[in-house]
C-alpha cells in the first residue's frame, strides 16, 4: 500500500514519526509492504516554496492508495492569496472527502464521563461554513465595510445526501440508530435543507432509527447521557465542535481516530490541532493519528477487499487499546508520566507481541 505522508505543522512531525512507526510494526508483523512518500507542506513550505500547499503535493494524492495528514496550523496561515491554503480543506472540496468520520468512545478510567460512550459522528465535509473558499479567498466571507463581517454558509441537497447515506452504512454496522444533529428551529432553510435530506434517506434504511436534535441539546445530551448515541450525523461546523467534546470526553483531545472519506480517496487525520503549546516536547499523544491510520487500512481494505488490511488495522487498534490499559504507558494528557516515543514504543512492541 502506497501511503502519502504530509506531516503538517506544530506537533504533526512528532505524531506522523510515532504514526509511521507503528505501521512499520504492523508490516512486519503481517508482512505487508507500506511504501511511505513524505512530503512537506504547512509553514514549512511557506518559507521555502511561498504556499503551505504546494501544487505537486495535490498531484500526488490520487498516485496513492490513502493520505495520512497530520495537524495543521493554519491560524497562522496567511491569506490565500498570499500562499496560505489550508490543506484540509483543500484536500476534501478537491477529493470529495464528503465524510469526516469520527469515532469515540470510553473506557475504563480514561472517561470524564459517567455514562459509557460509544458512538460515531459522522460530519459534512465539503460545505458549510469550512469550505476553504470560504475561509480564505473570501467568496463565503465578506467585509461589506470594516467593522461589518458576514459568513455564508452552503448547504446542498446533494451534500447532505451524500453524508447522510454514509451515516446510515455505518450505522447498519452497530447499533442501528443515526441521530440527526440541527439547528433548524431558527436556520429554518440551511439546516432545513439538510434535515429534509436526512429523513429523505432514512426511507432507504428502515432498518435504521433515525432521532433529531438540536445542537445545544445534543452538546448537553453527550455530557449527561452518551450511551443513547450510536451515530450521530451532522453539518460541518457542528461535527467539528461535537467531535472535540466528544473527543475530550473520551479523557483527551488526543485519542479519536478520524478519517476524511469519499467514493475514491481517504485522508487520515487526527481530531485535533497542531498543539504549538507543546510541539518539540515529547509530551504529544499521538493515539489519534495512530487510530486514523489504521481506519485509513480499513477503509482502504474494505474498499479493495484486502482482508489483510483490515487485519492490520485490528492488530493496531489492538495494541493501542493495550498500551492505554496500561496506566504506566499513557501520555501526560491522560494522565500518565510518558512520552510520544515511549508511548510509540510500547504500542510497537505490543505489535510485535513483545
Ligand atoms: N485538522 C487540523 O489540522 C486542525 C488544525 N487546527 C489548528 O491547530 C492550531 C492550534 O489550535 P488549538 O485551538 O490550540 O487546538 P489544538 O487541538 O491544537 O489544541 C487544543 C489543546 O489540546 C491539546 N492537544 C491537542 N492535541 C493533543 C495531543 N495529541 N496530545 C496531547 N495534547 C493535545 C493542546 O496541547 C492544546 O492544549 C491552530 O492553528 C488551529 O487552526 C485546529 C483544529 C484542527
Ligand atoms: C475547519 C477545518 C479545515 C479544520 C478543522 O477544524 C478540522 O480539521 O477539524
Amino acid at each position: 500500500m502506497k501511503i502519502l505522508v504530509l506531516p503538517g505543522d506544530g506537533i504533526g512531525p512528532e505524531i506522523t514519526t510515532a504514526t509511521l512507526a507503528v505501521l512499520q510494526a504492523a508490516g512486519r508483523r503481517l508482512s505487508l509492504g507500506f511504501a511511505f512518500e513524505q512530503r512537506d507542506i504547512g509553514l514549512a513550505t511557506l518559507k521555502t516554496r511561498g504556499t503551505t500547499l504546494p501544487a505537486e503535493v495535490m498531484a500526488a494524492v490520487p498516485q496513492a492508495d490513502g493520505v495520512i495528514l497530520g495537524p495543521v496550523s493554519h491560524y497562522e496561515y496567511p491569506a490565500r492569496d498570499q500562499g496560505g491554503i489550508n490543506p484540509s480543506g483543500e484536500l476534501r472540496t478537491r477529493f470529495e472527502l464528503y465524510a469526516n468520520i469520527r469515532p469515540c468512545r470510553s473506557r475504563p478510567d480514561l472517561s470524564l464521563l459517567r455514562q459509557p460512550m460509544d458512538l460515531v459522528i459522522v460530519r459534512e465535509n465539503t460545505e458549510g461554513f469550512y469550505s476553504d473558499r470560504n475561509m480564505f479567498a473570501g467568496t463565503g466571507e465578506f467585509m461589506p465595510d470594516p467593522d461589518m463581517a458576514l459568513s455564508v454558509r452552503k448547504v446542498t441537497a446533494k451534500a447532505s445526501a451524500r453524508v447522510a447515506r454514509a451515516a446510515f452504512e455505518i450505522a447498519r454496522g452497530r447499533r442501528r440508530k443515526v441521530t440527526a444533529v440541527h439547528k433548524a428551529n431558527v436556520l429554518k432553510l440551511s439546516d432545513g435543507l439538510f434535515l429534509r435530506e436526512v429523513r429523505k434517506v432514512a426511507q432507504d434504511y428502515p432498518d435504521v432509527a433515525l432521532e433529531e436534535l438540536i445542537v445545544d441539546a445534543a452538546a448537553a445530551h453527550l455530557i449527561r447521557s452518551p450511551d443513547r448515541f450510536d451515530v450521530i450525523v451532522t453539518t460541518n461546523m457542528f461535527g467539528d465542535i461535537l467531535s472535540d467534546e466528544a473527543s475530550e470526553l473520551s479523557g483527551s483531545l488526543g485519542l479519536g481516530g478520524s478519517i476524511n472519506a469519499g467514493d475514491e480517496f481517504c485522508v487520515a487525520q487526527a481530531q485535533h490541532g497542531s498543539a504549538p503549546d507543546i510541539q518539540g516536547r515529547d509530551l504529544a499523544n499521538p493515539t489519534s493519528l495512530i487510530l486514523s491510520a489504521a481506519m485509513l487500512l480499513d477503509w482502504r481494505g474494505r474498499r479493495d477487499g484486502t482482508a489483510a488490511l483490515v487485519g492490520a488495522a485490528r492488530l493496531i487498534e489492538a495494541a493501542v487499546e493495550a498500551v492505554l490499559a496500561t496506566p504506566e504507558s499513557r501520555t501526560r494528557d491522560i494522565g500518565g508520566t510518558k512520552g510520544t516515543g515511549d508511548f510509540t514504543a510500547a504500542v510497537v512492541a505490543a505489535i510485535a507481541g513483545r
